[in-house]
């Protein structure tokens, strides 16, 4: 078997975070929209190139390569800290991260001056402490963010890296005068906080993938111009609700806009849009807590009220139909104007009875309320007629 020495290993660390970084100013640069892969990529050939400088310090200058090298490695840290607060969509500490990256650098220049190595390892480790910190304080910023298994995953690495960072001092001060190169200790918790490095940026790369795919999953479920779930998502959702709570009463509206094609047609498609919007956000406001809602497609709507009796979706029903009727919707310079829906309501009958059914009882009572002169609310059981509030 092929054993290598920690040197090995962290030089292959070393390149491998070198690509990794790549990679990611490669996927921010197709993906625009995430600069926090942008930022993360940065800051990781930011680390590389420091610890790289510090490698070379031999060769080169003492003070190019220690000074230079811990510049980067502070600049690394603040990226690492600038892409989660990107991520967040939090307006960028940019100003705070330059004071934050020149205030360290300057304090250890003053220090290489002063020599005293026990004091640069004392300042060594509460630097990168203070950045660790900040990433974690802008990763849970949001309280939510405690329930989420990858923020809490990410969020574990970056204490891991804090307590090795926290050694790394306690190490430095247990030898003043060390060289990283040839000490026995150091290079093993060198290859341990780069792993931790590595890990933190796979989990950060981990969390942007994961709200790609919820964006994605959105777009799929929604109605673009509402907000409202699609066809898809409504059946989904209200096929789940039917099943998981079979023994209760529910009921579907199915609510189709009237005449729709005449405010089209009279005050342009834009104002079309504004009414389906207005209806939208009606429908928020007037169902009941629990309720799922959607938009089928053109100008009709579709509710599943759960546990409730047929007075009380009744009730539902008769406000949207009425609150609609009664306001007027406008655009800016445009002339106001009302519009109306007919509304078909249907109970579940028995606990087996499927979405599909239950539809098809809810769209036979919206014909009704078409055929019977529209603006009004029709029941398939029985299928009556019942008179408007308003
Ligand atoms: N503005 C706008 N109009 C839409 C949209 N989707 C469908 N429509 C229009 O909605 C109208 C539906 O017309 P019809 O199916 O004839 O129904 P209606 O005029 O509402 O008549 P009734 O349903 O019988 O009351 C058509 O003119 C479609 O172009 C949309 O997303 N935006």
């Amino acid at each position: 078997m092929l054993l290598l020495d920690p040197f090995t290993l962290y030089f292959l660390l070393m390149a491998t975070l070198l690509l990794l970084s790549l990679l990611l100013l490669l996927i921010g640069h197709i993906y625009r929209q995430e600069r926090s892969l942008r930022l993360w990529g940065l800051s990781g050939l930011l680390g590389v190139g420091g610890v790289l400088l510090l490698m070379a310090r031999d060769v080169l200058s003492p003070w190019l390569g220690v000074v230079a090298a811990n510049s980067l490695l502070f600049c690394s840290l603040a990226g690492t800290w600038l892409g989660i607060a990107e991520f967040q969509q939090r307006p960028l500490p940019w100003r705070l991260a330059g004071l934050l990256c020149g205030g360290c650098s300057l304090l250890w220049v003053l220090l290489l001056f002063h020599g005293d190595t026990g004091l640069r390892a004392l300042l060594y480790g509460p630097i990168y402490l203070l950045f660790a910190g900040l990433a974690l304080h802008e990763l849970f910023r949001q309280p939510q963010h405690w329930q989420r298994g990858s923020y809490r995953l990410v969020g574990a690495i970056i204490l891991l890296l804090m307590l090795s960072y926290t050694y790394r001092t306690y190490f430095m001060l247990q030898h003043p005068v060390h060289n990283p190169l040839h000490n026995t200790g150091l290079p093993l918790q060198q290859l341990l906080a780069s792993l931790l490095e590595f890990a933190k940026t796979l989990g950060l790369l981990y969390l942007v993938f994961e709200r790609m795919q919820q964006r994605l999953q959105q777009l799929a479920m929604q109605d673009a111009l509402t907000g409202l779930h699609n066809r898809r998502a409504f059946e989904q959702q209200a096929t789940a609700a039917l099943q998981h709570d079979g023994h209760h009463r529910h009921a579907l509206l199915v609510m189709d806009l009237d005449l729709f094609k005449r405010i089209n047609d009279g005050h342009g498609h834009q104002a079309g849009d504004a009414a389906l919007q207005h209806f939208a956000g009606l429908l928020a406001a007037q169902l009941p807590a629990g309720s799922i809602s959607g938009r089928l497609g053109g100008e009709e709507f579709v509710a599943l009220l759960r546990d409730t009796s047929s007075s009380q979706a009744w009730q539902v029903a008769e406000a949207i139909r009425s609150q609609l009727a009664a306001n007027w919707i406008g655009l800016p310079d445009k002339p106001v104007f009302q519009v109306t829906t007919s509304i078909g309501l249907a109970m579940r009958q028995h606990g087996q009875q499927t979405l599909a059914a239950l539809y098809h009882d809810a769209d036979m009572a919206l014909y009704d309320a078409k055929q019977r002169g529209r603006n009004q609310v029709c029941s398939s059981q029985p299928l009556v007629a019942v008179p408007a509030l308003a």
